[in-house]
């Protein structure tokens, strides 16, 4: 709904056409993956992905993440924290199940909400932190790169290692990256499959702060959402568009294109051989 009508103009304000009053966020239809908790006294919401036992992009989740991003943002909460339920994995990243041997009308389903779920954090109106409790291989660091800030946990993991096992990312998930770490240092991790630790992703300033538990990483989100509190929201929302437009086009303006090409490298046997090593070294791991 939030997306199509920035599709349309990204620099129009956001029709907000939301009648839900502030606060009442129940998860309606979605598949409760997800849950809201909106803090009474700072009105930002903290919304947690609630997928065991990895939080992997699911179809499901998918959906119920853009949901509860535009529920957030209909409520006018002054800000979303993005976390996870689980306390050793923000997000495994796309359910690899989904890209193994695919039926191919399900298999653009899924790359669309994939897109979706970018644009939905990517563009969301309000500030948005991410509270990385956990590991965050994969579209897992992507979605945390969507957001305006990142506060981790020690001794966990961040990054794009997808060419470890013959994967490409799409120019979108590239640029996410490169909005936040230097063009030298994304093209060396993307390439080498690089996953960072904490202390390296907070070297390279992929993170933004270390904090030494959740509820810490939680406050250290909404002191940064604090930092907006003189700025006028809207033109706020409206700087950060124009922050990120050059971003977002490149994935509105052929999303067919990125779609096609993502399907078609995904059926390749390049492709289906990686993933297959992949999922056995997962097995054999226990
Ligand atoms: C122009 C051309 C463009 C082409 C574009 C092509 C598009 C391709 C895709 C683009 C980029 C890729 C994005 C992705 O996000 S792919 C997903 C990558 N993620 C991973 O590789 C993470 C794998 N998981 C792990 O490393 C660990 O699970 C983790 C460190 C996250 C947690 O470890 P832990 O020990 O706590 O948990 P387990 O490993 O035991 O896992 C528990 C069970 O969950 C299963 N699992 C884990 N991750 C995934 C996943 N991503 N998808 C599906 N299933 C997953 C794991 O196998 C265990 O299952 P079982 O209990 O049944 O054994």
């Amino acid at each position: 709904m939030l997306r199509n009508s920035l599709i349309g103009s990204l620099r129009q304000i956001k029709p907000i056409l939301c009648s839900q009053s502030l606060r009442s966020l129940s998860n309606g239809a979605n598949s409760g993956l997800t849950t809201i908790e909106v803090d009474d006294k700072s009105g930002i919401a903290t919304l947690s992905m609630n997928l065991p036992p990895v939080n992997t992009l699911t179809l499901n989740l998918m959906h119920d993440l853009i949901d509860s991003i535009n529920q957030i943002e209909c409520n006018k909460s002054r800000g979303l924290i993005l976390t996870s339920s689980n306390d050793k994995v923000f997000s495994a990243g796309l359910d690899l199940k989904e890209l193994y041997k695919p039926d191919q009308e399900r298999l653009k389903e899924f790359w669309t909400i994939f897109q979706d779920l970018w644009l939905a954090l990517h563009l969301c109106g309000i500030p948005t932190a991410a509270a990385i409790n956990g590991h965050a291989p994969a579209a897992g660091c992507i979605m945390a790169t969507a957001c305006e800030y990142r506060v981790m946990l020690p001794d966990f993991v961040i990054g794009v290692h997808a060419t470890r096992f013959s994967f490409l990312v799409s120019k979108w998930m590239m640029l996410s990256y490169q909005s936040v770490l230097p063009r030298r240092i994304v093209e060396r991790a993307l390439n080498q499959g690089k996953l960072f630790s904490t202390q390296e992703a907070l070297e390279v300033g992929l993170i933004d702060e270390v904090a030494g538990s959740k509820k810490e990483a939680l406050a250290q989100c909404a002191a940064f959402i604090g930092t907006f509190d003189k700025a006028n929201p809207i033109a706020r929302t409206l700087t950060k568009r124009m922050c990120r437009d050059s971003d977002v086009t490149e994935l509105l303006r052929d999303r067919a294109g990125d779609l096609r090409a993502c399907v078609d490298y995904i059926n390749t046997p390049l492709f289906q051989e990686g993933l297959s090593a992949h999922l056995e070294g997962l097995k054999e791991k226990k």
